[in-house]
């Protein structure tokens, strides 16, 4: 979202400092903005936790996390010596208040160091019960009174329900002004994700074709294909549903279903993103049954190796209800979108791991080529494919080279490694980068988080109400249960495979 480079002093404190997160995804990320000269002179990272460590050995693992994760490959001593300088760690119970004066004193001592007053960033980077225990003491401790010079960022998963995402906006507006609150959703900081918003609204000839007259349906497909791995004591209270569709896919469909902005500031494009949510239509239990499907992977092989099924997962529950894949068939009730159903499907130990949205128009009126040329003909698609393969691609169809007239369907590509010689930020780079400049465009406002839980909470009371599944109902290396392909085979629609092209 950046056009420059004037990020002001800031202290960036992560609460988290020591956990998986920050190891495998903030740390790399705040290096990377340094190592791209994004970072100003007077810039501290304040990492804390439980653990007993000092500054020095908190740099010591930070260069071991960065070393294995960040993008950029092994860190270079020369820009390590210019970087570790700026990190600091301080021991510290979240519950203790003895812990928030001893930030006081740490941030209050780097202001007299730097003769300026910073902007000062807290990322929650620990478990969401203590979200609201770090925001009511650092309100308690008078560190975050000044809402242009602090900032508080919220990890998912923000709510459990809808009745807790309310309960912890509640709680936030206590003590922050919303400007004050990023509400992470890491999909909206992928370079290919920012894309569909420049991709629709810069260029003018897709809009008159974005409507319910010109398109049929719309896909939105994550798939994954690790297993819950050592997470399944979070994701056994989560699911798919919770996990990615009421977020991730959610906000995807959104940024393809909105109105055009007026501007591209932070709260005109959330307004049109709300509008979408609110415009979708509700389910009645009986909705829930014909439109949501879930499942839960079963033992079985990938790749030449033998994988565990959900139940027999590190921590996972041997019985457990818990869904690892979903698909829901959405309406957006408005006059763009009216009668063109949107297909959301994600799911964990599935064939291949692709996020991609594919948008399929309606046929020509009329064919004037003879049936034989236009047998195996596809519909116009236009497929986005956010990850691994970054690209998008129009499916159209041209005439094979020869002396007959036969037809066949090609692709026009835009493809980023291909047009590209940079390569892409890290989503991560951007959510912090925009943290310190202070654009909220792409993280969520609590309206919006509150309209997507409305809007699935009656898929998930539903789930919760039928006891009796069939749990596990698909094999690992399978595109999900076969239900999955009833809910759109019953609409004469079929789950597109995702393209051959893509990367693994
Ligand atoms: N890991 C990931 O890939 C993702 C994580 N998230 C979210 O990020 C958050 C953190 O996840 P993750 O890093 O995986 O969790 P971890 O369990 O790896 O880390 C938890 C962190 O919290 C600290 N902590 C726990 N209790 C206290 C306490 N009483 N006082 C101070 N610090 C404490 C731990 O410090 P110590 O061990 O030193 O006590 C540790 O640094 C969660 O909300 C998660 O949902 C979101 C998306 C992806
Ligand atoms: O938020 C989450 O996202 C990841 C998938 O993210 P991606 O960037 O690798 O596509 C998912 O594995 C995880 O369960 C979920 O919590």
């Amino acid at each position: 979202m950046n056009t420059n480079k004037n990020v002001p002093p800031t202290i960036f404190v992560i609460f988290g400092g020591t956990g998986d997160l920050n190891s495998r995804k903030l740390a790399p990320a705040l290096y990377n903005l340094f190592l791209d000269g994004w970072l100003p002179e007077q810039f501290a990272i304040i990492g804390t936790g439980r653990s007993e460590l000092n500054d020095d050995a908190f740099r010591e693992r930070l260069l071991g996390d960065i070393n294995e994760f960040s993008r950029t490959g092994k860190v270079k001593a020369k820009t390590w010596d210019g970087f570790a300088p700026h990190v600091y760690y301080q021991q510290a119970d979240v519950k203790t208040a003895a812990s928030y004066k001893e930030f006081g004193q740490r941030i209050k001592a780097l202001e007299q160091e730097w003769g300026t007053m910073p902007n000062v960033i807290y990322y929650l980077a620990v478990a969401p019960e203590f979200f609201p225990v770090i925001a009511t003491n650092l309100a308690k401790s008078d560190l975050a009174t000044d809402p242009e010079r602090t900032r508080i960022v919220i990890e998912k998963p923000f709510g459990h329900d809808l009745d807790t995402a309310r309960e912890l906006n509640r709680l936030l507006a206590q003590h922050f002004e919303e400007r004050q609150i990023y509400r992470i959703d890491h999909y909206l900081g992928k370079e290919t994700v920012q894309n569909i918003m420049a991709f629709r609204f810069a260029n003018a000839i897709l809009e008159p074709l974005w409507n319910r007259n010109y398109i049929e349906h719309v896909q939105i497909s994550v798939t994954e294909d690790i297993g819950v791995g050592d997470r399944a004591g979070y994701y056994d209270t989560s699911g798919a549903l919770r996990d990615m569709i009421q977020n991730h896919l959610l906000q995807l469909l959104c940024l393809v279903a909105m109105e055009p902005p007026v501007d591209f500031t932070a709260d005109e494009v959330r307004n049109r993103k709300v509008d979408v949510l609110r415009a979708m239509r509700r389910f009645s239990p009986d909705d829930v049954r014909e439109s949501a499907v879930r499942g839960q992977y079963a033992p079985g092989w990938m790749q030449g190796q033998e994988v565990p099924g959900y139940r027999e997962e590190k921590n996972a529950n041997p019985q457990s209800n818990t869904e690892t894949f979903a698909a829901v068939k959405f309406f957006v009730d408005n006059w763009r979108w009216q009668g063109v159903p949107f297909y959301l499907r994600t799911g964990k130990r599935l064939h291949r791991k692709a996020s991609v949205i594919t948008i399929q128009f309606k046929e020509p009126p009329h064919f004037i080529f003879p049936r034989e040329a236009t047998e195996n003909l596809r519909h116009n698609r236009l497929v986005i494919s956010i990850q691994p393969e970054e690209s998008i691609r129009l499916q159209m169809q041209a005439k094979r080279p020869g002396v007959d007239m036969l037809l066949n369907t090609v692709d026009m590509v835009f493809d980023y490694e291909g047009t590209y010689t940079v390569e892409a930020p890290e989503a991560y780079e951007t959510l912090l980068l925009d943290t310190m400049l202070g654009d909220q465009t792409l993280f969520m406002r609590g309206d919006q988080v509150e309209a997507a839980w409305e809007l699935v909470m009656p898929i998930l009371t539903s789930w919760q109400n039928r006891t009796s599944q069939n749990f596990p109902n698909y094999s690992a290396d399978s595109w999900g249960p076969e239900s999955a392909e009833a809910l759109i085979a019953r609409d004469g629609f079929h789950w597109f495979t995702l393209p051959l092209h893509a990367k693994k």
